[in-house]
């Protein structure tokens, strides 16, 4: 793996494993998440993302009267085998966008992300986020780096909602289609190759992020050029044609 180069209008950021590591997500994260999805359901049974998402776990598991006990045992279970299903998404980010405000929580980002970030926005590149992690989590993460907000570089941001899975060539397709760019002007940079393979798929340019000690490091990211981290990656604007 040396340097590398591309050229893309925007460049799409994945967080676990990508710009941030898996071990703070699953370390801080989840545990902050679990203690607190029992007082979410019982005392907060009527916040309207709560009953949405108490809902969808229902239809899920077809057991429309599942009460909060059982609820809570699924969400617990989906986080053990770390599930990405929308409804456990969407009670995290609620839980964890709090945590961030009251300053109980501190987004980590690989040194290397901040001033790439930075580099690729001087360079006039837009920067947008999907993430299995919700949309509220997304933006809190941004918001709440340990060094500062980077929130205002980020653009749009897309998740298994508004997007669908990261595994479906489709929800990239969703996603060109909503910032109005055709894939080969899309830049993917993931840790995953089911991920690259799929934006792939429906035309987008993908490099993979093998960062030593994440934990799809020794997969690999298939035939997808790849970095070991952000500072080994020039990405600038498509070249202004005639
Ligand atoms: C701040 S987003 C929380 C991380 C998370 O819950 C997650 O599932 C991230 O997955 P990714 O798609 O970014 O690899
Ligand atoms: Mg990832």
């Amino acid at each position: 793996m040396t340097g590398h180069r591309e050229r893309a209008a925007c460049v799409v950021l994945d967080i676990e494993g990508t710009t941030s590591a898996t071990g703070y997500v699953v370390e801080v994260l989840y545990p902050y998440s679990r203690a607190r999805f029992g007082a979410l359901l019982t005392e907060r049974a009527d916040h309207p993302e709560v009953r949405r998402a108490v809902a969808a776990v229902r239809a899920e598991l077809g057991e429309p009267a599942a009460g909060p006990a059982r609820i809570e045992a699924v969400l617990a279970g989906w986080l053990a085998e770390d599930r990405k299903a929308t409804p456990l998404k969407s009670l995290q980010g609620l839980l964890w966008s709090e945590g961030f405000a009251r300053g109980e929580l501190v987004a980590h980002f690989y040194p290397d992300v901040p001033p790439a970030l930075r580099r690729w926005r001087a360079a006039g590149l837009d920067l947008h986020v999907y993430s299995s992690g919700s949309v509220a989590a997304q933006r809190a993460w941004f918001g709440h780096a340990a060094g500062g907000s980077l929130l205002e570089l980020v653009g749009r941001c897309y998740d298994t909602e508004n997007a669908g899975p990261k595994l479906e060539a489709d929800s990239y397709r969703r996603i060109a289609d909503d910032l109005g760019l055709p894939g080969e002007r899309i830049l993917f940079l993931s840790d995953r190759a089911g991920e690259l393979d799929a934006a792939r798929a429906a035309g987008w340019r993908a490099v993979g992020v093998r960062r030593p000690g994440e934990p799809h490091y020794r997969a690999g990211v298939g035939d997808h050029p790849a970095v070991r981290d952000f500072s080994a990656l020039t990405v600038r604007p498509p070249a202004v044609v005639g």
